[in-house]
């Protein structure tokens, strides 16, 4: 097994690996090989067929094999993913290779190339800039840069503690240029600004959105935010599709990293929140539906779960989602794990706070309803009813 794992695999990027992986080779097989024994039987029985026509076609020409192979072993991890209730999509980064023939043609033509909503835009674009990066700095390189990233800090503690002093859910507000659905919320964006402004007006932690293409955020806030002193632990806002981002979002100074359920299986959760544990990182999993909850209260090590009330498919804004998450049996068990749940998205007023804060959360996730006032810390109190700040 561990010979078909090659370093793009999450598996591979295990902190125990680091420092002895070999040099990355020039291709490569994508996603987690140790996933394979749970795909239904039927599907691996698909995946021989058309292993086995890639393999003829590859016969006549070795790369067009290696091609083909990526692009079986990806298709494998879609049907991994159906199999947890997960719509989106993964793409190898290349897409098929062209001169495949096979049953899944007409599939291909037709509809794999094409994205079915937002969430899988982003995905599949986020595969492909990632496949980029890492060839920039395998992860092998990251490993001095960790060595010397500032130390982290205890996120979940700080949101802990805030909900204890204030007797209100701890505030991560999200310092947030613009977004896919809303557009830009701020002009004239100063990320350091908006970030001490929040932490002056009382956020327990800070949320920074990293990915350039649909939020028009950056790597080089969170390090200007990090390296600025702002003392609120920091959480890395990206779309995680590869272990590696953890590596990196870690050098940039981190204290915590999203985990979005709609586009991860549980076993790629399971690992990464591993990795985050020996990084010292905390993991927010993100959850929407009553399926992604209930896969993420089984699994070992969640921390944090964010009920996030938009769509991210749709765009949707229901904060009644927050509170038909944690009804009943589901809310018992959180409880019972001492998990924290974050509300995440559409949060305006104090009455909404309120509602969230009732049906069961310990803190609460903000952008628009702050980044876009004139000063967003002083937002804080509008948000709250009342001055969190001392
Ligand atoms: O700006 P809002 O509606 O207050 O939402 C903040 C935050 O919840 C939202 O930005 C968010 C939640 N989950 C995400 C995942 C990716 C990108 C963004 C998000």
């Amino acid at each position: 097994m561990e010979g078909l794992v090659s370093m793009k695999s999450s598996a591979s990027s295990h902190p125990a690996a680091i420092g002895s992986l070999p040099r990355r080779p020039t291709f490569s097989i994508r996603r987690s090989q140790v996933t394979l024994p749970r795909v239904k039987r039927f599907s691996a029985a698909a995946a021989s067929i058309r292993a086995q026509q890639a393999s003829s076609a590859a016969r006549e020409e070795p790369e067009i094999v290696l091609k083909a192979k990526e692009w079986e072993v990806g298709m494998l991890q879609n049907e991994l993913a159906e199999s947890q209730g997960i719509r989106i999509r993964r793409q190898p980064p290349t897409g098929p290779p062209l001169h495949y023939v096979g049953p899944f043609e007409f599939r291909i033509q037709n509809e794999g190339n094409t994205p079915r909503n937002i969430l899988e835009e982003i995905v599949w674009h986020k595969d492909n800039e990632v496949h980029q990066l890492k060839q920039w700095k395998p992860i092998y390189t990251l490993k001095k840069a960790m060595e010397d990233a500032l130390p982290t800090r205890d996120f979940v503690g700080a949101l802990r503690e805030a909900n204890r002093r204030t007797g209100l859910p701890g505030l991560i507000a999200e310092v947030k240029k613009a977004s896919p659905s809303r557009g830009v919320l701020r002009e004239n964006f100063d990320p350091v600004e908006v970030a001490q402004s929040y932490e002056k007006g009382g956020a327990a932690c800070l949320s920074v959105l990293t990915d350039a293409k649909y939020f028009q955020g950056s790597f080089e806030n969170l390090e200007a935010i990090r390296k600025a002193g702002v003392k609120c632990p920091l959480l890395c806002k990206e779309f995680i599709v590869d272990a590696w981002q953890i590596y990196y979002a870690r050098t940039k100074g981190a204290d915590a990293i999203l985990l979005i359920a709609a586009i991860l299986p549980d076993l790629d959760i399971k690992y990464m929140i591993k990795i985050c544990k020996v990084l010292g990182l905390a993991a927010l999993v993100e959850v929407h539906d009553e399926r992604e909850m209930d896969r993420v209260i089984g699994i070992e090590g969640v921390e944090l779960i964010g009920i996030n009330n938009r769509n991210l498919e749709t765009f949707e804004v229901d904060i009644s989602n927050t509170k038909k998450l944690l009804e009943g049996e589901r809310g018992k068990l959180i409880r019972e794990k001492g998990i924290i749940v974050v509300g995440e998205s559409g949060l305006f007023t104090p009455e909404h706070i309120a509602y969230v804060q009732e049906a069961g959360v310990g803190a609460v996730l903000v952008g628009e309803s702050l980044v876009k006032q004139s000063d967003p810390g002083q937002a804080i109190s509008g948000l709250f009813g009342r001055d969190i700040s001392s």
